[in-house]
């Protein structure tokens, strides 16, 4: 029962601090978020791995998220693959990862967030990513995620804490004031390695 409980507290935390940590993204003008992603895609493409990534996930950005839309073009643009999240048709709160191409045919999903039509000859399973970009609301000075609260990435990223994809390395992607000192965390939650603001680039590794 006091397991229950502290378990019940901390998601009243989480939730709450995602309300507000929403409402500060929210906060930011349209033109301070997108030279945010512009100052996270140059950030990104000077990484050294960059020059052994072919893979790379990524997501498609809506509403006052982080612009994804100047780091998938430019990472397109120096050759590597990209590949989006599609939510997965059968198995509840997954996700897919498909390849895209001039070709790619859209669509909405549930959330209003645009994705590439399914296809199964264009799934790209985990053990082909270099680099999974991560959205997310809020993390911490240890690399605690706090996402939408779907458990989308925390059940993609099980697999990779298992240690079955040694190749792949999550990337958070986040705006300056999605930082706080520290998140509640339950026992599912997949710290990142790193995040990458528009400042800086934190490393939680070591
Ligand atoms: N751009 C983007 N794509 C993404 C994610 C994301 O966070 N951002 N996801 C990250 O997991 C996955 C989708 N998960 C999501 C989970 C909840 C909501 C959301 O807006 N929830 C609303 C309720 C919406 C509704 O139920 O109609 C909410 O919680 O208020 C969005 C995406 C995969 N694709
Ligand atoms: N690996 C997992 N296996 C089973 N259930 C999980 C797993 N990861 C998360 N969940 C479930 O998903 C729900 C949402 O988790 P949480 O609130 O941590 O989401 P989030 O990290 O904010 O969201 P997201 O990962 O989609 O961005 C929880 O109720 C949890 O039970």
């Amino acid at each position: 029962m006091k397991r229950q409980f502290s378990q019940n507290n901390s998601s009243t935390e989480r939730q709450q601090l995602r309300k507000q940590l929403l409402a500060a993204r929210q906060q930011v003008s349209v033109a301070e978020r997108q030279q945010g992603g512009q100052a996270i895609a140059r950030q990104l493409l000077a990484l050294p791995e960059m020059q052994r990534t072919r893979t790379v996930g990524s997501y498609y950005s809506v509403r006052a998220e982080l612009p994804t839309g100047d780091i998938n073009e430019k990472l397109q643009q120096q050759g590597h693959q990209l590949a989006l999240p599609v939510l997965h048709p059968v198995v509840k709160n997954h996700l897919l990862l498909l390849a895209i191409s001039d070709a790619t045919g859209w669509h909405s999903n549930a959330y209003g967030i645009p994705e590439p039509q399914l296809d199964c000859r264009h799934i790209v399973p985990l053990a082909h990513v270099d680099i999974l970009l991560v959205p997310l609301v809020g993390f911490d000075l240890i690399g605690n995620r706090l996402g939408m609260g779907g458990g989308f990435y925390d059940r993609t990223l099980a697999g990779w804490r298992a240690g079955h994809f040694p190749q792949l390395q999550p990337i958070g992607l986040a705006l300056d004031c999605q930082r706080v000192e520290r998140l509640p965390i339950a026992p599912w939650d997949v710290p990142l390695p790193r995040v990458i603001t528009p400042t800086k680039i934190w490393d939680f590794r070591s």
